[in-house]
Order: structure tokens, then sequence, then C-alpha cells
């Protein structure tokens, strides 16, 4: 079985961050490992506090899993502080594994901060140049270039300048432009559009996530980075689609959507509630 790793931060809504990493990964039908850098008491409306982990805790899991089992793909996610992004890239550099997607996570959709502001050079100096894929979204990456980024013409200048900081490709999410979702994917060679169509639904939560763990699973399953976040677009379009509406604010994607269909018809057929 292909097997995936998430380094991320947890979130207790279930939505968003590790667990919404081994949801997607399992959908995907890769086995998934986490290593915890943070955990967040979070649901669907905000970040209520945030406790990082003891440094050599993180290391400590990376170095349990990587002693142990064969990592197929590393999905990066919420890093919290400066510090523990330089344990994870010091941890990544002797591990060398064959993937690492990063997700550079700085604000939840709520507004919190979920990465330290000084912790933005670290990411940038340690973590992209290990990148096989970083996926910004518009606000994340007008951060990491420090432009404004309004048009698609934009989307292509930034891809060039964050290629540029080391990652080997980039994949510029469009979901907070207005109009449709487009993506654009660089490899250093060149562009392609990932097109998408706006879902109107406010339960978005956890959606980058989810994009990226999907990306990551299908890197491990063999599939080329094009293929990948394809895949991975296809993916987390339907989860959109189907999103869950759940708590009171931002509900969650619908990880499982055929599988939960599945189950439901099957409680059906046996008399019980549908959920
Ligand atoms: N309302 C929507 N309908 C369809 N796709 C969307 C919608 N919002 C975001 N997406 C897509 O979901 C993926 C995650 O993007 P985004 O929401 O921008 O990430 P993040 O969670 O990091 O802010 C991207 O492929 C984006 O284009
Ligand atoms: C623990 C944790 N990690 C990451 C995020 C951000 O997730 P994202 O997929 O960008 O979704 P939104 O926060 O934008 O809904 C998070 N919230 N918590």
């Amino acid at each position: 079985m292909k097997t995936a790793l998430t380094i991320a931060g947890s979130d207790s809504g279930g939505g968003a961050g590790i667990q919404a990493d081994l949801k997607a990964f399992a959908a995907q039908g890769v086995y998934g490992m986490s290593v915890i850098t943070a955990v967040t008491a979070q649901n669907t409306m905000e970040v209520r506090s945030v406790q990082n982990i003891d440094l050599s805790i993180i290391n400590d899991q990376i170095e349990a899993v990587f002693d142990d089992i064969r990592v197929d793909a590393v999905k990066i996610g919420m890093l919290s502080s400066a510090k523990t992004v330089k344990v994870v890239a010091d941890s990544l550099e002797k591990y060398q594994p064959k993937f690492i997607v990063l997700d550079p996570v700085m604000v939840s959709k709520g507004g919190h901060h979920l990465l330290q502001g000084e912790a933005i050079s670290a990411l940038k100096e340690k973590m992209l140049p290990l990148s096989t894929i970083v996926t910004p979204n518009i606000p994340e990456a007008e951060v990491l270039i420090n432009r404004s980024i309004q048009t698609e013409e934009n989307m292509m200048n930034a891809c060039l300048a964050i290629k540029a900081l080391g990652p080997k490709t980039v994949l510029l999410k469009g979901g907070h432009l207005s109009g449709n979702p487009n993506d654009l994917f660089y490899d250093g060679v060149s562009f392609h559009w990932i097109k998408g169509e706006r879902i109107h639904t406010k339960n978005t939560h956890g959606t980058g996530c989810t994009l990226s763990s999907a990306i990551a699973a299908n890197l491990a399953k063999g599939a080329t980075l094009l293929e990948a976040v394809q895949l991975a677009k296809k993916y987390i379009t339907t989860a959109i689609k189907y999103s869950l509406n759940l708590g009171h604010g931002h509900g969650s994607t619908n990880h499982f959507y055929e599988l939960y269909e599945r189950a439901n018809l099957v409680l059906c057929q046996n008399n019980f509630e549908r959920m």
C-alpha cells in the first residue's frame, strides 16, 4: 500500500489540518500517517487557542515514522513558529522523501494567524527550496512575494516569482479571486490552468488542506505532478459540491462523498434514520 505523511496542526472541528489530511489520504486509497506540530481549539467559526507542540516531540514523531515505515510522500501544513519550520526542514533534509507538498498555511478563514509573522522568512528560506510543489492561495502568495495579485496575468508573474524562491513547481490557487476558481500550475517550463467552476457554498473549511493532501496521495500512487494536481482538483471540487453543513460557520468539505452515500443507503435499507 502506498503511504503519505502529513506534518501539520490538529483541528478539533475535524474539517482542516491533520484531520482533513488523513481523510483525504484515505479517500485516495493511501495509508496516512501524521506528525502533529500544534493543537488548535477550533470549530467552523473560529480558532480559539493554539498550543505549539514541543520541538523535541515533533522531531521524535518524524523520526519514529521514517525510521520504521516507508514514506511515499509528505504533505506539510501548519508549522506555526520559526523554530518548528527549522526542526521540520532539518528532518526532511535528513530523510530526503521523494515528494514534499508544501501548503504554506498562514491564516485561517476566521482570520486567526496559524504562522507567526517571524516564521515567514524561515518558511521561505528553509521550506520552499525543499518542496516538490508549493500550493499557496492568493493571500499567502502575496505575502511570499510581497506584491498584490488581482488578475490572471498577476498570477502568472507570481508563479515565476515563487518558483524563484526554490520549489520544484508551484500551484497558485485562484479560489480567493472573484469569478471561477482557476488554479495555475507552473513547473518552471510551462503554465497549465487547472480550471474550476465556483460552487456557491459557505462550507469551504479545509479546502486548501484537502487539496494539498490529495496531491500528495496521488504523487505517492505514481501520478506525475500535473496529473496529481488535476486529480486533486477534481476531488476537491466534488468535496466542495457535496460539502457538509455542520456547525454554524464554514462547514467542512465532504472527504468521503461516495462512501457516505453508500453507507447511508445501507442504513436506509435497514430502516435506520438517514443521516
Ligand atoms: N467556492 C469554490 N468552488 C469551487 N472550488 C473552490 C471554491 N473555493 C475554493 N475552491 C478551490 O479549492 C481549492 C482550495 O483553494 P482555496 O480555498 O483558495 O485554498 P485555501 O483553503 O488555502 O484558502 C482550489 O482548487 C480552489 O480553486
Ligand atoms: C490546524 C489547521 N491547519 C490549517 C488550517 C487552514 O486550512 P485551510 O485548508 O486553508 O482552510 P481554512 O482555514 O481556510 O478554512 C486550519 N484552519 N487549521
